[in-house]
């Protein structure tokens, strides 16, 4: 079953469009048999994605700094529910665990993490792909910025993460879903097969 992390909103945006996106995500995930790890939260875009996931079948995994494992935020219910010490746990466990990532509108705590998995990967900690929920395009400002960054020569020292890789973006949740999963599905048995003698495993 693959993993996708999603990064979203814990607040409720003023604009209900966000929110019934956020619910059709986590529907779509579960149709396509994805176990969602999330922050854990049942408010604003992360409790309508949890709800929805939950309410269609899926695997639901929160992942909650201590300092916000409260009734008023934790979404009771979920499949699975680890508490870790802090934000910077959080956000590498969200990460480790998880086949693809996707990135809902949100604020800091969203671009927070949608930062450290393009960072990361810069520096080849892993290649999962990412998603972007680009809703009421929401994400058109931060595509301009990398366009800009990558014109200016910012980006140039990481040649593997062409522009045109760094994310796939859709403003339709069902694509989006539909082209994460294809893009996070493991290679035929005879590549992988090739693929491990390569390297002499
Ligand atoms: C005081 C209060 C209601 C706090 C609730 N705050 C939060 N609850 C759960 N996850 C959070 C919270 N703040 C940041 N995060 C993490 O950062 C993202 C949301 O932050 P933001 O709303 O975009 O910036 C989520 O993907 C989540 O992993």
């Amino acid at each position: 079953m693959p993993r996708v992390a999603v990064f979203c909103g814990a607040a409720a945006p003023t604009d209900a469009v966000y929110v019934s996106a956020a619910a059709s995500v986590g529907a779509h995930l579960a149709e396509h048999g994805v176990h969602v790890v999330y922050g854990g939260s049942r408010l604003g875009m992360m409790g309508a994605l949890a709800d929805s996931a939950l309410a269609a079948g899926a695997q639901v995994t929160g992942i909650i700094p201590r300092s916000l494992h409260v009734p008023r935020i934790v979404r009771p219910g979920l499949s699975t529910l680890i508490t870790v010490p802090d934000m910077t746990v959080r956000k590498a466990r969200l990460l480790q665990g998880a086949d693809a990532i996707l990135a809902l509108p949100g604020g800091f705590g969203t671009l927070d993490e949608l930062a450290a998995a393009w960072g990361s990967a810069a520096h080849h900690e892993h290649a999962k792909p990412i998603g972007l929920l680009n809703t009421d395009h929401f994400y058109d400002p931060l595509l301009t910025f990398l366009n800009g960054a990558a014109t200016a020569g910012f980006l140039a020292h990481h040649p593997h993460l062409r522009l045109e890789n760094l994310a796939v973006v859709d403003t339709d949740p069902a694509a989006l879903v539909d082209a994460l999963i294809a893009r996070a599905a493991p290679p035929p048995a005879a590549c992988r097969t090739l693929a491990s003698s390569r390297a002499g495993t």
